[in-house]
C-alpha cells in the first residue's frame, strides 16, 4: 500500500531552460493536489517526473516505505494529454489490453466501461471516438485496475458537464478509499484539493 508521496526540493529543466527549482509537496492518503501555473510552467513535466518518465535535475521523489520502481510499477496510473490509446484498435480491445496489463480482469474492464458510459461505444475503433469519449476511455483504466496514486493531466478538459460531474463523484470515492490524486489543471477539480502553483 502506498501511504504518501513526498517531493523534496525538486528542480526540473527541459533543454536549456530551467522550469522550476525548490518545489516541495507532500501528498497523503485521501488527499488531492491541484498543480496550477501558466502554460509552460512545468506541470506536465512534474507529473512525468513523479511517474519516472523524466529525470529531475535536483531533488527527490519519495514513495513512503516503498522502492520507487516498485511503487511506480504497482501503485500509480498516469493519464496524460495524449490519452495513450492506439487509434486502430477498438475501444474494447484497448480497454481490455490496458486493464490486463495493469493487473485487472475482463470483468473489471467491463465494469469500468459501464461506469464511464462507454458500453455502446466499445465496438468502435478509437479513431472514431470524439475527444471526450476518448478521454473517458483513457480514464476508465483508473477504475478497471485500481491503483492508489492517480497522476492526471487536465483530466476534465474534453469532458461535458454531465461526465465532469460523474468523474468528480468517482474521484471523491477514490479519495475516501485512501487514494491520492495529483492533477495538472487550469480549471479547479470538482473535489476538495490543495493548490500548489508550479513555477511561481
Ligand atoms: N522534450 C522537450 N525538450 C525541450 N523542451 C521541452 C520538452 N518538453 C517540454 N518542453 C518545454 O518545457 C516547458 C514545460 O512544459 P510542460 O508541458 O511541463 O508545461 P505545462 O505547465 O504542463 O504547460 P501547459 O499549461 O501548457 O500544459 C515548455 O516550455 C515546453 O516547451
Amino acid at each position: 500500500m502506498l501511504r504518501a508521496v513526498l517531493i523534496k526540493d525538486l528542480a526540473i529543466s527541459r533543454g536549456e531552460r530551467r522550469l522550476f527549482t525548490g518545489l516541495n509537496l507532500h501528498l497523503d492518503a485521501g488527499e488531492a493536489v491541484e498543480l496550477t501555473g501558466r502554460n509552460g510552467a512545468g506541470k506536465t513535466s512534474l507529473l512525468r517526473a513523479v511517474a519516472g518518465l523524466l529525470r529531475p535535475e535536483a531533488g527527490e521523489i519519495v514513495f513512503a516505505d516503498l522502492d520507487p520502481e516498485a511503487a511506480r510499477a504497482e501503485h500509480l496510473h498516469m493519464v496524460g494529454h495524449q490519452d495513450g490509446l492506439k487509434s486502430t484498435r477498438t475501444a474494447w480491445e484497448e480497454l481490455r489490453f490496458q486493464t490486463l496489463w495493469c493487473g485487472g480482469s475482463p470483468t473489471t474492464a467491463r465494469q469500468a466501461a459501464e461506469r464511464f458510459d462507454l458500453v455502446r461505444l466499445l465496438d468502435l475503433e478509437v479513431r472514431r471516438l470524439s475527444a471526450g469519449q476518448r478521454r473517458r476511455l483513457a480514464l476508465a483504466r483508473l477504475v478497471a485496475s485500481p491503483r492508489t496514486l492517480w497522476l492526471l493531466d487536465e483530466p476534465m478538459a474534453p469532458l461535458d458537464a454531465g461526465h465532469r460531474l460523474a468523474f468528480g463523484a468517482l474521484m471523491a470515492e477514490h479519495l475516501v478509499g485512501g487514494g491520492m490524486i495529483l492533477a495538472a489543471v487550469h480549471d479547479p477539480l470538482p473535489v476538495a484539493a490543495r493548490v500548489v502553483e508550479v513555477g511561481a
